[in-house]
This record gives C-alpha cells, structure tokens and sequence, in this order.
C-alpha cells in the first residue's frame, strides 16, 4: 500500500474547485487519462481507509456512498481496492448507478461487488463509511436522500472517510448551509482546497492533521498553471524575508515606528501594540501619548520611547522625523475626525502605516476618504465588525477569501480579515489563510498586539504582505503555547519563544 501525503508535507499552495478543473485538464492534455487520475484517487482513499481501519483496530463492514459525478467514481474505486484486500466492502450509490457517465459509468463498470439500495438505517452497522456523495462539484445544499445518508453517517459510530470534501463543504468558501459529513479524516487530490482549511470546513475535515492530500499523477509544474495565488500560511511562505537580526544591526537599521497613543478607557492597548512591535525586533517604538495620559503612559512603559502631544500638531511634528519608517494607529485611538485626520496626514507622509481598530471605525461609510496617493505600503487590520463598517457590502460570512481579497483590492493595500480563519490579503491577489489560531485568542487586547506585531516586522523592512501572514503565523503559534486562560499582556512573553 502506498502512503498518501499529509497536507503539511504538501507544500502551503491551495487550488479552488474551478483551479482544479483546470490542472485535471491540463494533466490530460498533457497525456494523463483522465480515468487514471480516477483510479489514483479512489486507490489513495482505499490506502487511507485500510490504514485506518488497522490503526483502530476497526472490523466489519464498509459501506461507500457514492454520488452521481465523478466524487461516486472515485468511491468505487476505492471500493474496488478494499474489497481485493479481504475487506467487506459495499457501495451504495445515491439515486441510479446506471446514470453514471464517463470516467464514473467506468469505475462501476469495473467493480464487480455488492451495490445495496440507498438507505439511511442501513449505516447504523457500518464500521467505516467513505462518502464520495458530492465534492467539487457541490452546487447547492445537500437534500432529500443525500442530506438523510449523511445524517445518518453522521449519528452512527463508523469511522467516517471523506472523499475529496465532506459532501456539503463549499470547497471554495469552506461554507456549509445544511446538512455535512463530519469525516474523521479527509483525501484530497493534488493539493488542498481553500474550503479545507477555512472554518467550519477546518473541523468537518477532521483537522488539520487528518486531512491527507495524494498525488494522483498531476504534476507540480502544472500549479503555477492554474494561476492558484492563494496560501496556506505558515513560515514557507514569508520565512525568506522575515528579518533577522545579524552582526551589522543595531537599533536604527532595526527600524522606528511611531505609534498613536490611547484614550481612555482603553490606555493599554497602545501599549500593548508597542511593546509587541519591539518583542519582534524593531529597533525603536517612540508613542505619541496625548498630554492627559503622559504620566500613565511614561510611568508604564520601560522600553518603549514616550513623547507627549498636545494636538495633532504634535504628532506630526513626531512624524517628520525622516528615521520614523512606519505608523502605527487605532489601538486605544478613539473614534472620529481627530483619528481619521491623522491617519490621511500619515499616509500623505508616504510612511507605510498599519491601521487598526479605532483608526479603522474612524472612516466606517467613508472608505474613500482612505484613498489617498501613498506610494507606501498601508495594512488594514479588521475584525468582522470592523469590515462590515469599512465593506458593507462584502459579506465574509458568503464568502471570506473572496471579500478579503475585493478589500484589499478596493484599498489599495493588505487587508488582515481577523478571526477563527484570519485572512491576509494583497491588492494584487494573493491571499493567505491562517489555521494555527486557538479559541482562547478572543479576549480583549490580543489584536493590539497583533497590529504592533505587524508593524514592528514592517518596520525593520519585511515586505507588508509577508510581515502580516508571518505578524498572524506567530501571534497563533504564542497563543497555542500558553493555552486556556491566556491574556493578550501573556502574548508579549510568549513571542520570543517562537520567532525563527
Ligand atoms: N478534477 C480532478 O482532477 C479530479 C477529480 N476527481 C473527483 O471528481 C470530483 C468532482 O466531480 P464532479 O465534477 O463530477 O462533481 P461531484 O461528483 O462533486 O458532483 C456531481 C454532480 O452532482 C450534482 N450536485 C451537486 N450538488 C448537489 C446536491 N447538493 N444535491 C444533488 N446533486 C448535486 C451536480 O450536478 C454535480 O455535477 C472531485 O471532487 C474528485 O472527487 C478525481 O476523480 C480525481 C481527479
Ligand atoms: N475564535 C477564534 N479563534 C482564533 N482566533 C481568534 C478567535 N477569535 C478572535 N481571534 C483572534 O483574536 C484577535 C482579536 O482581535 P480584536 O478583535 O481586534 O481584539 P482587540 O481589539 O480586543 O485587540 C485576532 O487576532 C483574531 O484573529
Ligand atoms: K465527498
């Protein structure tokens, strides 16, 4: 038996259902039979579900759901394969297996085993349940029969393998609307989709180190064909420019970032964003504290440069300095004019500036005012709320790499989409999707520290769109290390013990 790949072998390139389409053509215009393909994907599933029936010490009967396309051809394949290795292995086809046509029609041609009626209480014996009902090419939500099956595969206590996606999985949005195979682990072909890493799709697949993606003879060259431009991200994909300190740095090559103090009641975010700027090596963090909260702020803060400021004269005045590379505004911020202001005077000043939080609210129903000439880099950090007030009209709920993407086409700049499934987005197309973050990061405070992450990576050079993927990557891998219980202040410590 062949072992199939798991996903973090697989190198960090995600394909779209449609991108796929494409690389399966190209793969047979350049020679492979498309039913070869076929027989490699159902040969990999068979390798999975044989592994796992052995690893559990799992025995009795397997029972295949097949849908009417090319995901059922698939599963008679794999069908096939355990039935030739001694298993007890059945399909039940949805709907009329005479219906299958091409490459599909082949495979049930070929498998010579029991094919048993479509019927929900028929799963509750099963030991293992593979579903090949629906993969890339589900189009609406599952109903009738298909969502009963999956249902019933759902309540019993089989293993459950997923072909390709859990049938109902959006393989573009991870999206579900209905009924969806919860799989135990998931095979894909080629490489893994966007829907498998994005939630909820991330948990229907059994996680991330369930989801296996196999080589079924489609070659890497024809990636870069496809014109897939979207990432799983992890440090493959920005560990190259990510700045590390060496014999020539000191404190002024490491970079200055100048970052807009808070108001009350949140006088601790802007401090949390500088003291994480400096925990990823920028050289200096000089806050603009407004002169009502200058002593708190002075008396905080050890590391972090303290400079009072009357109005916004002032923080220009701090801005002119030629050594100040990047701008940070919005933790602690306040809502309004002043805020938003300052923000179009630093992006005026040709700065690269990362704008979170108030600095965001500040421009809600008037993006464009956010359309000024910067020849720099600008990063937008939102959370949903705050997406919703820039981009009324995106909706990350339909589709959150698609609406990221509009974003940070619309601004000009890189959008981070925060959330279970951060989004990092670039004007020119490329994207990234996170998939390290725990639950326990919501709690009040942790994207201040996120923004001064993102900052203080910019800051010493990094390219802005690989310093925010690597800014969430670490942020992620800091929270994973304290576990439950973890305040955003706990992130600042954590931060040294996973840079590169
Ligand atoms: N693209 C490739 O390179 C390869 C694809 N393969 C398999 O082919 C699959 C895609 O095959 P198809 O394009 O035939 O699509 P599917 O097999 O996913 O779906 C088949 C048909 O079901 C219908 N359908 C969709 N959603 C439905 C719903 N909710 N209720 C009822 N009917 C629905 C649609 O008309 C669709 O064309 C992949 O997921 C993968 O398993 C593999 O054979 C290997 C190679
Ligand atoms: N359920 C979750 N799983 C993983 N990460 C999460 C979850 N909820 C929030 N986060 C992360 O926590 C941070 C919260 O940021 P934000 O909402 O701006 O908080 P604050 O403004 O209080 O600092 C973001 O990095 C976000 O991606
Ligand atoms: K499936």
């Amino acid at each position: 038996m062949s072992v199939t790949v798991s996903w973090k072998a697989a190198g960090h390139a995600l394909v779209s259902p449609s991108e796929m389409a494409k690389a399966d053509r190209l793969a047979v215009e350049g020679g492979v039979p498309s039913a070869d393909l076929m027989e490699a994907a159902g040969r990999a599933v068979a390798d999975l579900a044989a592994e796992t029936m052995s690893a559990r010490r799992a025995s009795g009967p397997i029972v295949v759901l097949a849908g009417p396309g090319n995901n059922g051809g698939d599963g008679f394949v794999s069908a096939r394969y355990l039935r030739e290795w001694g298993f007890d292995c059945a399909v039940m086809p949805l709907g009329d297996p005479a219906a299958l046509k091409g490459d599909a029609a082949l495979m049930r041609d070929r498998f010579d085993g029991p094919v048993i009626e479509a019927a929900p209480d028929a799963l509750a014996d099963a030991a293992m349940i593979i579903d090949a009902l629906f993969g890339a090419g589900l189009n609406k939500p599952l109903e009738g029969m298909a969502a009963e099956l999956v249902d019933a595969a759902n309540e019993s206590r089989a293993i459950r393998i997923a072909v390709d996606l859990p049938s109902g999985l959006c393989g573009a949005t991870g999206r579900v609307s209905g009924s969806c195979f919860r799989a135990d682990a998931t095979v894909t072909f080629f490489a893994p989709k966007p829907g498998h890493i994005l939630a909820p799709g991330r948990f229907l697949c059994g996680g991330q180190d369930h989801l296996h993606v196999a080589d079924i003879g489609i070659k890497d060259a024809i990636l870069a064909k496809t014109g897939a431009n979207t990432y799983l991200n992890d440090p493959g994909l920005w560990g190259l420019d990510y700045p590390h300190a060496g014999p020539t740095s000191h404190k002024y090559v490491r970079g200055h970032l100048l970052v807009l103090g808070g108001r009350e009641p949140a006088l601790g975010a802007c401090r949390l964003a500088s003291i994480a700027a400096l925990r990823v090596g920028g050289g200096l963090v000089t806050l603009a504290a407004p002169s009502e909260t200058y002593p708190i702020q002075a008396g905080a803060l050890t590391d972090v440069l303290v400079r009072r400021i009357d109005s916004n004269f002032g923080f220009l005045g701090i801005l002119a300095d030629p050594r100040i590379a990047v701008t940070l505004l919005g933790p602690g911020a306040g809502i309004g004019e002043k805020t938003a202001e300052l923000a179009i005077r630093a992006l005026e000043s040709g700065r690269n500036v990362v704008l979170d939080a108030d600095a965001l609210s500040s421009f809600a129903g008037r993006l464009d005012a956010l359309a000024v000439q910067n020849k720099a880099d600008v990063v937008l950090t939102p959370h949903e709320g705050e997406f919703a007030r820039l981009f009324s009209d995106l909706d990350p709920n339909e589709d959150r790499l698609g609406a990221a993407r509009k974003a940070a086409k619309r601004v000009g700049g890189i959008v981070v989409l925060k959330g279970v499934s951060t989004v990092i987005a670039a004007p020119d197309g490329r994207a990234a999707i996170n998939a390290n973050a725990p639950a326990w990061l919501s709690v009040g405070g942790t994207g201040d520290v996120l923004s001064g992450m993102i900052a203080g990576l910019m800051v010493q050079g990094m390219p802005a769109f690989e310093a925010a993927c690597a800014a969430v990557w670490l942020h992620g891998e800091a929270a994973m290390g304290i576990g439950p219980g973890m305040i955003a202040s706990d992130l600042l410590d954590a931060i040294p013990s996973v840079l590169p």
